[in-house]
C-alpha cells in the first residue's frame, strides 16, 4: 500500500504483485463477465484484508488449552458500515465482506449520464444508522470524474458522522481523486491503481472499459 504524493490519505496497491495480477486480469478485453466478476470478488476480499492494517487493534486476554496468553482483535472490523454503489460494486463488496464479516451495508443505486454534464441519478437509498465509531467504507470499482462518489458521500453522511469515510475502489483518475479530496476532504482513498486521465466520454485511460456493462452485459433500452 503505497500514499500518493499528490493527496493525503489517498493510497494504492501497484506495490503489491498480486493485486497488480488481478487488475491485469480485469483491465484485459478478453476477460469475459465471469472471470471479470470473481476478479472484482478476489480484489475486495484483498483490499480488505489491508484495509484492516490501517484498523484500531485491541489487545485481549485469552486463554489456550495450556495457558495464558495476549492475542489480538481488530476492534474497528466490528464497526463497518459498507455502502454498495450499485451495479458494478455489487461483487467489490462481496469480496469485502469475507473480511469484513461483521459489517452492515447500505444500498445506493448511482446512474452517471453522459457527457459533458455526467449528471448522476439516484433512485434507490437504503442506508443503515451511521454510529461515531464505525468506519463507513463506500464501494465503488471506478472513480471517474468523482461525481457519483461526491453525491453518494454527501448522502450517507444524512445518516449519522463516523469514525472514518473509506473509498474502496479498483482504478481512480487523478481528476475524479482531486474532485472527492475538495468535496469531502475527510474521506480516504485506497484503489488498486490510479491511471492517467479521462477521455471525452469520462472513461478512465487505459481503464478495464465499463465495469458494470463488464461484469453484468450491457443493459438495453426498450
Ligand atoms: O466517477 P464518475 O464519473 O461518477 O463515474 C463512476 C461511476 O460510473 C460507473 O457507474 P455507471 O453510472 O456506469 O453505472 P453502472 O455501475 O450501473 O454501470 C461506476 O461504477 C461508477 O459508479
Ligand atoms: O472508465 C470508466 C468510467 C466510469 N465508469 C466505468 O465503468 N468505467
Ligand atoms: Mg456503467
Amino acid at each position: 500500500m503505497i500514499e500518493d504524493k499528490r493527496w493525503k490519505g489517498v493510497y494504492s496497491f501497484e506495490d503489491s504483485p498480486f493485486i497488480m495480477e488481478i487488475l491485469t486480469e480485469l483491465r484485459d478485453e478478453k476477460t469475459g463477465p465471469i472471470p471479470f466478476r470473481k476478479g472484482l470478488v478476489k480484489l475486495g476480499r484483498y483490499m480488505a484484508y489491508e484495509l484492516t492494517k490501517t484498523m484500531e487493534v485491541e489487545r485481549v486476554p485469552i486463554k489456550t488449552p495450556l495457558e495464558e496468553t495476549t492475542g489480538t482483535i481488530v476492534k474497528d472490523r466490528r464497526n463497518v458500515v459498507i455502502i454498495t454503489v450499485l451495479r458494478a460494486a455489487i461483487p467489490l463488496m462481496e469480496g469485502l465482506i469475507k473480511v469484513l464479516d461483521h459489517a452492515r451495508v447500505g444500498i445506493v443505486s448511482a446512474s452517471r449520464g453522459k457527457a459533458p454534464k455526467f449528471e448522476i441519478e439516484m433512485r434507490y437509498v437504503k442506508v443503515p444508522q451511521i454510529r461515531e465509531e464505525d468506519t463507513v467504507i463506500v464501494a465503488d470499482p471506478m472513480i471517474a470524474t468523482g461525481s457519483t462518489l461526491i453525491k453518494v458521500l454527501e448522502e450517507v453522511k444524512k445518516y449519522g458522522k463516523a469514525k472514518r469515510y473509506v473509498i474502496v475502489g479498483v482504478l481512480a483518475a487523478p481528476e475524479g481523486i482531486s474532485r472527492i479530496k475538495e468535496a469531502h476532504p475527510d474521506v480516504e482513498m485506497f484503489v488498486a491503481a490510479i491511471d492517467r486521465e479521462l477521455n471525452d466520454h469520462g472513461y478512465i485511460l487505459p481503464g478495464l472499459g465499463d465495469a458494470g456493462d463488464r461484469a453484468f452485459g450491457a443493459p438495453i433500452k426498450v
